[in-house]
Order: structure tokens, then sequence, then C-alpha cells
């Protein structure tokens, strides 16, 4: 569905050369969910804009739908649907009107692009505001709508450019249940960009990790986490003593990644965190030194981020990101 080889994008910005994306090599295969996730300024809306033909490329080649993205940009929208970091539908306008005044610069006839409409409110429920104007909508209303507008000439390749940024949890989870409903439903391929580690964790199938314009990790969520990152298993002690000697023993272990010590607190970074954890505690006890505590969490894909680049994704995104889980969502 998208193949890119080499694709790169730069911006002169006041005599400096900004390298937003860096070598963009992708095969995203018809019918799949994936994320780009990274922090600001990553490249991940450039990315996104290159494969939408609103940017041309500085190098490199990109195929979308089947289409060049330079030599057939014509193409390339007529099989996508774009939904941008902006609201795409006049304030002023009414919801209806909007929508198929849209279909009909698809090429739609007036009768079909009435009839797409009314769908397409009905399955994002909006058919109750569909004679209001647009600027009276709520944020999570208007979302939905411009989702509605991506979606008027029924593509099979969508691409959402940060869909719930600035929407409160509930919002942003009824926006999912309406895309993975068209996923599962017309077997749409989706493609996204997020901050929200808890979005690309739930929602994608597949992940792409991008830092600096560059993918620097890709896989499935619990691939990302069980490669790269590992389980956390947090040891508390008596003491800075204790905490030493049980990080001495913590690190002799053949599967610890990484051992940190913070005053009475032991941090150690394992795969198989739940049979390490039994293993350690034994070990501590041969050595004399005793665990006041001991837990074991899963890793994020913060903490891939984190393993990936010493820096964390959370400083970026929203502190209160989706937790809910919409109805209906794919298992
Ligand atoms: N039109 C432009 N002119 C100059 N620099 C640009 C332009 N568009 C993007 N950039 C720069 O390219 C880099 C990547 O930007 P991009 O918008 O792709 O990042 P992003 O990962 O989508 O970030 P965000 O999460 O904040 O949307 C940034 O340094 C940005 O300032």
């Amino acid at each position: 569905m998208i193949h890119t080889r080499g694709l790169t994008r730069s911006f002169r910005v006041k005599g400096d050369t900004v390298d937003a994306v860096r070598g963009l090599d992708l095969e995203i295969d018809a019918g799949s969910v994936v994320a780009f996730l990274g922090p600001n300024g990553a490249g991940k809306s450039t990315s996104l804009r290159m494969l939408t033909t609103l940017l041309p490329p500085s190098s490199g080649t990109a195929t979308v739908a089947g289409h060049d993205v330079v030599t057939d940009p014509a193409g390339v929208r007529r099989r996508i649907g774009y939904l941008g970091q902006g609201n795409s539908a006049g304030a002023n306008f009414q919801v209806t009107d909007e929508l198929v005044t849209q279909g009909r610069a698809y090429g739609l006839s007036r009768a079909d692009a009435c009839a797409r409409a009314e769908r397409l409110l009905a399955a994002l429920e909006l058919a109750d505001l569909a004679k209001r104007t647009v600027g009276t909508l709520s944020g999570g209303q208007r979302r939905r709508l411009d989702i509605a507008m991506a979606l008027v000439h029924e593509p099979g390749l969508l691409f959402l450019d940060e869909p719930t940024t600035g929407l409160d949890p509930q919002s942003r989870a009824n926006i999912w249940k309406h895309v993975l409903r068209l996923h599962k439903d017309l077997g749409t391929t989706v493609v996204f960009t997020t901050h929200y580690l808890e979005e690309a964790d739930l929602w994608a199938e597949r992940v792409m990790v991008v830092d600096h314009g560059r993918v620097i990790a890709d896989g499935s969520p619990e691939q990302l986490k069980a490669d790269l990152a590992g389980d956390l298993i947090t040891l508390g002690t008596a003491g800075p003593t204790d905490a030493d000697r049980a990080a001495e023993v913590a690190r002799a272990l053949s599967t610890v990644r990484e051992v940190t010590v913070e005053e009475t607190e032991v941090r150690v970074r394992t795969p198989h965190g739940e049979t390490q954890l039994p293993i350690l505690l034994r070990n501590l006890e041969a050595t004399g030194v005793q665990a006041l505590t001991a837990r074991v969490a899963r890793p994020t894909l913060d903490d891939v981020f984190l393993t990936l680049t010493g820096r964390t994704l959370r400083e970026n995104a929203d502190a209160d990101a989706p937790t809910t889980t919409p109805d209906g969502a794919r298992a």
C-alpha cells in the first residue's frame, strides 16, 4: 500500500538547513494500522505530508496506493483520505453542506454526495448535528467531522495527523472507536501520527518510533517493548548500602540489561521480570541482603524510547493521554 525508498525532506530556515526527514524506507501493507510515534519536531508530519503529496520530497521515491507521489499526485489523492492537524471544515458553513461540497469536489454526483454525507454523519454519530454550523461544534465533534470529510470519497487508505491532540480522554476514545470500526468493517489502512504513547500502544499493529527525522525502531508494540525495553523490577531496601549490594547481586544475573540505584531503591531492567524476580530474591537472601519491597512493571513505549535515545517521550505527551478503552474496539 505504501512503499518508499530513501525519502528525505529538508527546509531552509534563515540560512540554515533543517533535515526534517532523513531517509525514510517504508513498506506498509494494505489493511494495517500503523503509528508514527515521536517527540515534537521528529519529522512525523513532514513524512505524512510527503506521502499525501502536500509536500514534494527533497530526494527519494514514494509510491502510495499504487501511484507515485511526484509523478502522479492526483492518482494518490483520489485514493487516500487525509486528516491534517488543522480543521478542514469552514466554521461558518453547515455540517451537511461541507460534506456534500467535499463529495462534489471528488467528482460525486449531487445525489451520491448527499447519500454519502448522510451515511457518514450517521456512522460518526453526527446525524443530530447535520444542520448545525461547523463553528458551533465541540472539539471532539469537529474532529469527527474532519474524519468524515477525509472519508467522503471512500478511500482505502486514511492518513491521520495527530487526530486527537487537544481533546479530552472521552472524545479521544470516541474518535478511535470510529476509526477502528472503519478499519474493521471496510479494511481501511490507517496511518497516524501521535505523541501519545498510549494511542500507539493500544491501537497500532505496528509502531514506527521516529526521532530526528529517522525511524529508530519498527515493530508491533509488544515486540518493541520485549526486544528493546524489558520489564522493570523495583526493589526497596533498608538503606543505601543494602541497595548497592542488591544492585551488585542483580548485575550478576545473566538476563539483566541495566541496573540503577537511587538511594534505597534498586531498578533492574530485564526480560521476563516475573520469572527473574524470584531468582533475584533467592540470590539476595543467599548473600544476606534483604529486599523490603519488590514489584515488577511491564514496559511502556516510553521505556522503548528511553532505551533508544536516553530521553523520555512523556515530556512531550499530554499528561492525561487517553486510557479509556472505546466500546467495540478491536481486541
Ligand atoms: N515548512 C517548514 N519550514 C521550515 N521548517 C519546517 C517546516 N515544516 C517542518 N519544519 C521543521 O522540520 C522538523 C520536523 O517537523 P515536523 O512537523 O515534521 O515534526 P513532527 O514530528 O510532526 O512534530 P509535531 O509532533 O510537533 O507535529 C522540525 O524541526 C520543524 O521545525
